[in-house]
């Protein structure tokens, strides 16, 4: 079945996923918060900004009206940045159409209230659309889908029927979508990876070796897994694309945006400095303070996101924060989860 789809947000993700939903052949406006940009994209088919060099479809077209990208719309995407998710979202409010589906593709949780993206939408859109909230998620760089690489997702609804809907829209031959019924387990694995791949920037740009870059992963992983099982979720998702498949993807891969903030941090450049050198989304610098909040909220232990609050917002030199790391009392691996001796 054919939809009309809104997209709004125009940055890497949100014209990637935009491209994906055109191929599929259904007719798909995006939004853009710039005219400027929403005209480059119409009448030359490129974002040179977020995707140099691509050309995009021709039948993909955008607009800065968020009125105009709403109008006739059967499902709406969001792909903002995280700290603009409400703003939008009470936007729009008003002009979805009530029987519309929404999907969210946002790797975050909102700044000082700490709830998650689908929480922030719900409470935005109202009860009414509460089967109809599904996130997309998983091990996904833009600069990759973009040229049609094998790319693997997953998309979580509280409605079965809702995610195998968007599951359908999305799916294609470099696209494999896959459904899972955890929406906290999805929205929590990939915002809290964010965090891990920074620090994985860190301890690569400190040249502290591949074993250290998998300790890091596999003990994040843990971290990961205990806050958002307080939370709600399943620890399972977390073994899954949301969990380990974005994780991976995200510690080791140079398009990672985490990632490279992380490196820079490692040679001593300022976090103001970075952020300007960037010029893009990197959520995990938010989703640090998220973490270091909701451990305190939840009671976990997450000694690997407080060591990066403390190099990210108190000054720690990152060298200090991994020795401390490596001198923690002596723990049992699984100590949720295997009763042992
Ligand atoms: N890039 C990727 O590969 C992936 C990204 N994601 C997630 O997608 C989300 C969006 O990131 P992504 O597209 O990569 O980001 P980009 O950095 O590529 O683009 C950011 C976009 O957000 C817009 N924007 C910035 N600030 C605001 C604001 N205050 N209000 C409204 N719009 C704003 C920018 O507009 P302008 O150009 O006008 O500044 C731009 O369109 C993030 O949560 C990210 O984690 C998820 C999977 C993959
Ligand atoms: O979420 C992503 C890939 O799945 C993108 O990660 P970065 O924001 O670090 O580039």
């Amino acid at each position: 079945m054919k939809r009309k789809i809104a997209v709004l947000g125009a940055g890497s993700w949100g014209t990637v996923l935009a491209k994906v939903l055109a191929d599929n052949g259904h007719q798909v406006e995006l939004w853009a918060r710039r005219e400027e940009l929403a005209a480059e994209i119409t009448l030359k088919h490129t974002n040179e900004k977020y995707l140099p060099g691509i050309k995009l479809p021709a039948e993909l077209t955008a607009t800065s009206s968020l009125a105009e990208a709403l109008s006739g719309k059967e499902v709406v995407v969001f792909v903002v940045p995280s700290h603009s998710m409400r703003e939008i979202a009470r936007e729009v409010g008003g002009l979805i159409a009530p029987g519309a589906l929404v999907v969210h593709a946002v790797k975050g949780f909102e700044i000082d209230t700490w709830k998650r993206m689908s929480e922030v939408l719900l409470e935005e859109l109202g009860e009414s659309f509460a089967e109809r909230i599904t996130v997309l998620s998983g091990p996904s760089h833009a600069e990759e889908v973009i040229k049609k690489c094998p790319t693997t997702v997953v998309v979580a609804s509280p409605g079965q029927e809702t995610a195998e809907q968007v599951q359908m829209m999305f799916m294609n031959r470099y696209f494999r979508v896959y459904t899972n019924p955890d929406v906290i387990g999805v929205e929590v694995g990939g915002a809290l990876k964010n965090i891990i791949a920074l620090a994985s920037g860190l301890v690569d740009g400190l040249g502290f070796g591949d074993n250290a870059k998998a300790a890091l992963m596999t003990r994040g992983l843990a971290e990961i897994a205990r806050l958002g099982s307080a939370m709600g979720a399943k620890p399972i998702t977390f073994v899954g694309l949301a969990g380990v498949g974005d994780l991976v993807v995200t510690c080791t891969s140079r398009h990672s945006r985490n990632w490279r903030a992380g490196h820079k941090i490692s040679q001593g450049k300022k976090l103001p400095e970075v952020l300007a050198e960037m010029g893009m989304v990197v959520e995990g610098i938010k989703t640090t303070k998220a973490a270091h909040a909701l451990a305190r909220r939840y009671d976990v232990e997450m000694p690997i996101a407080a060591q990066l609050y403390e190099v990210l917002f108190a000054g720690k030199e990152p060298a200090l924060a991994v020795k401390e790391l490596m001198g923690r009392g002596r723990t049992k691996e699984l100590e949720e989860i295997v009763q042992g001796w």
